[in-house]
């Protein structure tokens, strides 16, 4: 897809098609990333597990330190293609423990922010899907929050949007951007996929972006598709169907601006009733 020109933060959403072979993983990511960049943009994301097929049997196969092979490679990307890169996510190994991890990196290749996806995806819905990724990966307890040009994100991983919580102390901390790597299934994704991205959107008047792996139907776990951005509004900015692509999303800080001012949630919230803590 084309990039809009004139933005004000081009942010790229690259669904890339995972295969089980690491280092084709990373030399697709490096051309995706950089016609990424070619097009303009400042931000790009790529999706949860991108070097790696998402499943428990393959997360201690693939996992790494961070600082690892992965990592350096996300480092130099991001400074040869002069981007802010957000690094979807990798099975990291500290340990004996595995996490699923995100870690962000500035033009320069600094890494500026590691994420350890905080809720586990442990689901079982009979006749359809059950998946339990606590059976190799632990928990992160830690918020992730970065600054790119005046815009302040928070991160999360895939899971982690279903708790709106999570998206509350984001906003309270003063993101207006919210990233999830994420990849959804083919029961989960068409049924909340979009809805969560766009309750997150609405609810914290925030921009709200996820980013997922392209669908590949002979995977052992078929990922939906679909990375997508919402604005604060609640409307689609950028949507991908479910083959490898990038799309690109024009965020506006005075979208966030004018939407907090005309309906002004943030002031209007009850704390004499109710109130989101957040203990760390
Ligand atoms: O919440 C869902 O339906 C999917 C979550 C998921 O696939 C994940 O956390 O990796």
């Amino acid at each position: 897809m084309t990039a809009p020109q004139g933005s004000n933060l081009l942010l790229a959403l690259v669904q890339m098609a995972v295969k089980q072979n690491k280092p084709a993983n990373l030399s697709r990511c490096a051309e995706l990333v950089g016609i990424a960049a070619q097009s303009g943009a400042k931000i790009v994301a790529l999706p949860e597990c991108f070097n790696c097929p998402y499943g428990t049997k393959y997360f201690s196969e693939y996992a790494e330190a961070v600082p690892g092979e992965t990592t350096e490679f996300l480092s130099s990307l991001a400074k040869k293609n002069q981007v802010w890169l957000v690094g979807g996510s990798i099975p990291e190994r500290d340990g004996n423990k595995l996490y699923n991890t995100s870690t962000v990196y500035s033009p320069t290749g600094q890494l500026i922010a590691k994420h350890r996806k905080i809720h586990l995806f442990d689901i079982n819905i009979p006749g359809s899907i059950s998946f339990k990724e606590s059976e190799t990966l632990s928990a992160g307890a830690a918020f992730t929050t970065f600054d790119v040009m005046g815009w302040k994100v928070g991160l999360g991983i895939c899971y982690d949007i279903r708790f709106a919580e999570l998206a509350q102390v984001y906003a309270k901390l003063g993101c207006n951007l919210l990233l999830y790597p994420g990849a959804f299934n083919m029961t989960t994704g068409p049924a909340h996929w979009e809805l969560l991205q766009r309750a997150r959107a609405v609810d914290n008047q925030v921009y709200v972006a996820s980013i997922s792996p392209a669908r590949d139907v002979n995977a052992d776990y078929i990922a939906y598709g679909h990375s997508l951005c919402v604005d604060p509004w609640g409307c689609l900015v950028a949507e991908a169907d479910e083959d490898e692509t990038i799309v690109y999303a024009e965020l506006d800080a005075n979208e966030v601006k004018s939407i907090r001012q005309n309906i002004p949630i943030s002031k209007q919230k009850r704390p004499d009733l109710y109130q989101v803590q957040y203990k760390k």
